[in-house]
């Protein structure tokens, strides 16, 4: 039978799939570059064993991750193009990134960190995509270069909406991962709003200039001191105009926070877009 008559009624099956070679390690299992036969269209496929999922019971977030990312249409966040499941495994068709994950970028930069002119591109780009979920009434919640990848023309993809929810929310956010980008209404365990995803942004922009997270400290009871305590500082070849923009984002009233439209029109950011987006 003709499936595209029926639109979405087409039952994707792994079937249609020509798997290549593995990607990495995600949560719950693992990811595969592959081949969409009739296309030739080139995927990332995320297999999640049921069996896993359901003995740390997160059947709700997987499900939310597959709602939530489902919806999301936007050049800067990865797309899940499809999903579907056996009797063992959930499958989830996601774009392939073909650029790699972002951390390694950055790790692999000279100095470890990158120039201005990159650093401001990629903030525009997550700004953008984090603006858009916003709108979206998504929080990202977890946004660090781990959680971004890089397409094959270098642009970034936002990825892993694991923990992104519907705002506002109190959620209980178990500290998995690292400390470095909780703001301080997490950390205090307060209700907080899509504004957790602003003081990320800051943080995300001083990684990017300076190669690691600003209150990096040993032990996590430094750490959160040091972000309560906005204890941090600038080597001297921060340029002032991501000073202005990074002192910005990390205010501890949340309702200071620069807005993410700001963000984007901020002259540091705006000199390089070649776009003039
Ligand atoms: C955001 C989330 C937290 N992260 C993830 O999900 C991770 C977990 C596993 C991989 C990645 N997930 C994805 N990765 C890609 N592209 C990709 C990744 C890695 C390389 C790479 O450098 N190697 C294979 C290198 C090649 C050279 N060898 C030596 C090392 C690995 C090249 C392309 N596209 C889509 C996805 C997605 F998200 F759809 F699954």
């Amino acid at each position: 039978i003709n499936h595209e008559a029926y639109g979405n009624a087409y039952k994707w099956s792994p079937r249609d799939f020509e798997l290549g070679s593995a990607l990495g390690q995600g949560k719950f299992g693992h990811v595969h570059v592959a081949r969409e036969k009739k296309t030739g269209y080139l995927v990332a496929i995320k297999t999640l064993f049921k069996s896993q999922i359901e003995r740390s019971k997160c059947e709700r977030q997987v499900m939310r991750e597959i709602e939530i990312q489902s919806h999301l249409k936007h050049p800067n966040i990865l797309r899940l193009l499809t999903w579907f499941h056996d009797m063992r495994r959930i499958y989830l068709v996601v774009e392939f990134a073909a650029g790699g994950e972002l951390y390694k970028h950055l790790t692999n930069s000279p100095k470890g960190r990158f120039p201005e002119a990159k650093a401001a591109k990629y903030i525009y780009q997550v700004a953008d995509a984090v603006e858009y979920c916003h709108q979206h009434h998504v929080i990202h919640r977890d946004i660090k270069p781990e959680n971004i990848l890089v397409d094959f023309s270098g642009d970034l993809k936002l990825a892993d909406f694991g923990w992104s929810v519907h705002a506002p929310s109190e959620r209980r956010k178990t500290m998995c991962g690292t400390l470095d980008y909780l703001p301080p209404e997490m950390i205090k365990r307060e209700v907080y709003d899509v504004s957790v995803d602003h003081w990320c942004i800051g943080v995300l922009l001083y990684e990017f200039l300076v190669g690691k997270p600003p209150f990096e400290s040993e032990g996590q009871d430094k750490t959160y001191a040091r972000i309560l305590a906005l204890d941090m500082v600038y080597p001297s070849y921060v340029p002032e105009g991501a000073k202005d923009l990074i002192s910005k984002l990390l205010r501890h009233s949340s309702k200071e926070r620069l807005s993410l439209d700001a963000v984007k029109k901020h002259y540091w950011v705006q000199q390089f877009q070649s776009n003039g987006a």
